[in-house]
């Protein structure tokens, strides 16, 4: 029987749908789509960036990395505890262990389904809705769904200095805990990778080409994040990397402004490209923008008739709480008749897209920062509540976590939210749920129960202390 993935295979297979890329793309053929073929391409490891290297493994370091911290803390409750070893092999084990056998798995299955066919190489666009891999094989397809994310970007002086590096790809697996790790970039990966090793016993060094840590962020919060990682961390801002000198165990990098840091491991985290680049755009017949991403509209219909992007590739957020609502939108399109008439389609909803960084203290976000409210016309009323001024957190003696709200003054209209400190991800959740369904400060603050003396109660003191 003729393989149909070999390139020996002259003529194009048809689907009813290719799929390139298995991230939030591997979501997408569900009951629904079990009378239809389904081609699905990935040149990396089954299930993406999310699941292998990004939001799944990075927060299990970090919960190991929380109970560290738990235990360096621990005396000033009055418990004497102590770290005696941290088995940073064990870690990697216990983290991999899981994960790995998932994208095995989920790649298995997709190879087994009767309606799903898995290429399991690079893929480009060489015509109008045609594809062809990099072994040879053609494949046209009714409707095309891009859904290839993106990847880190190395500046060029790095990159050319033959000096090893690690990204976020590879850095989770060095063969040993760093002495001393030198991170370039100042951004989440950078504040996540941070806390992670200096919480298992590495020094840190940081060096960021602006002049804060986090600094998209509202600036009572960046400010407040900047202070406290300057007392755990050697932070550098407003410098580049000149030189990068070293080999496979040391690393000297020399700054702009003239210092020098010498470590044992670098890591690079100075943000990530929308993989648009690759895909023969030209050919596709698809817009690119500025950046290299795939242009969308509000149904995640790029310019190309039958062709959906969704996620990293297409999406300027890079988060994947948007790439899941992405996919849920192009799953719904791609089974009506999505360039005939827009009436019944889904659209995508990025009026409140929250983001956390998973850092120490965690921080989280909705909405606009506090110069974005007044920039753009707000009548604003802003409160700062300290976590330490209400009663959970007077408990933990806790003097690092702040809740800031921005409201319109006058209507209450909840404009941004802004946390850090511990659990911030979690307390910001209802903050976003009042921002999606338009409840009011005062409403949200006096319309119901706050359990006491729960830490959610940062969040009503701040709602209560707006004007
Ligand atoms: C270290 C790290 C931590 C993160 N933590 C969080 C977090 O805590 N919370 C959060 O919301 N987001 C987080 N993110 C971001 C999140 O991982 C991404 O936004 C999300 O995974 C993007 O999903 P996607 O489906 O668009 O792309 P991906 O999951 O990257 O999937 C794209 C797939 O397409 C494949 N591919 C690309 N081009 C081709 C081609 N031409 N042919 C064949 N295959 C191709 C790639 O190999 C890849 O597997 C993190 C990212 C990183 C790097
Ligand atoms: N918890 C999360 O949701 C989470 C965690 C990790 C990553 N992510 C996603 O992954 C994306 C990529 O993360 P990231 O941290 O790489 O990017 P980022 O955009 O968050 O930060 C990049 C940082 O690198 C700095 N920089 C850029 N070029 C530099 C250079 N040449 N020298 C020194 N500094 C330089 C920038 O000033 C910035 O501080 C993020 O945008 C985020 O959406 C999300």
């Amino acid at each position: 029987m003729t393989d149909p993935t070999s390139p020996q295979h002259l003529d194009p297979q048809h689907f009813d749908v290719a799929i390139i890329g298995t991230g939030s793309g591997n979501s997408i053929p569900d009951e629904r789509y079990a009378d239809m073929s389904v081609a699905i391409f990935e040149e990396g490891v089954f299930g993406g960036t999310c699941l292998n290297v990004g939001c799944i493994p990075t927060k299990m370091y970090v919960y190991a990395a929380e109970v560290a911290r738990t235990i360096r803390d621990a005396a000033k409750y009055g418990i004497d505890a102590r770290i005696d070893a941290v088995r940073w092999n064990d870690i990697v084990d216990r983290v991999f262990g899981r994960i790995d056998p998932i994208a095995a798995n989920g790649e298995q299955y997709r190879r087994e389904g009767s309606n799903t066919t898995v290429f399991a190489e690079h893929v480009t666009f060489v015509g109008d809705r045609t594809l062809e891999t990099a072994s040879g094989a053609r494949i046209t397809a009714d409707q095309i769904v891009i859904a290839a994310g993106s990847r880190a970007i190395v500046p060029e002086q790095i990159a050319a200095s033959g000096v090893p590096f690690h990204t976020s790809d590879d850095v989770m697996r060095l063969p040993e805990l760093p002495k001393h790790l030198v991170i370039v970039g100042g951004g989440f990966i950078a504040a996540e990778f941070a806390h992670v090793f200096s919480a298992f016993g590495s020094t840190v060094s940081i060096v960021c080409r602006g002049d804060a840590l986090l600094r998209r962020l509202d600036h009572d919060i960046s400010a407040q994040f900047n202070t406290l990682a300057r007392k755990k961390w050697d932070v550098h801002t407003g410098t580049t990397v000149t030189t990068v000198r070293g080999d496979a165990t040391r690393v000297t990098v020399e700054l702009s402004d003239g210092t020098t840091i010498e470590g044992d491991a670098l890591l690079v985290a100075t943000g990530r490209q929308a993989n648009g680049d690759r895909l023969g755009a030209a050919a596709g017949g698809f817009d690119l923008d500025d950046d290299g991403r795939v242009v969308v509209d509000e149904f995640q219909r790029t310019t190309a008739t039958g062709v959906f992007a969704l996620g990293d590739v297409s999406s300027p957020y890079q988060l994947k709480h948007v790439a899941n609502h992405e996919q849920r939108v192009v799953t719904e399109n791609l089974l009506r008749d999505a360039w005939a008439s827009t009436d019944d389609l889904e659209r995508t909803d990025h009026r409140f897209v929250p983001a956390a960084v998973f850092t120490d203290p965690q921080i989280a976000d909705v909405g606009l920062t506090e110069h974005e409210a007044r920039d753009a016309g707000y009548d604003v009323s802003v409160k700062i509540q300290s976590y330490g001024d209400v009663a959970y957190g007077w408990a933990m003696e806790d003097d690092e976590g702040l809740c800031k709200i921005v409201a319109e003054r006058g209507t209450g209209k909840i404009l941004g939210a802004h946390i850090i400190g511990v659990h911030a991800p979690t307390l910001i959740q209802p903050l976003i749920q009042a921002m999606t369904t338009d409840l009011d400060a005062h409403r949200m603050a006096r319309g119901q129960y706050w359990i006491h003396p729960a830490l959610p109660e940062v969040v009503e003191n701040a709602l209560l202390g707006l004007e």
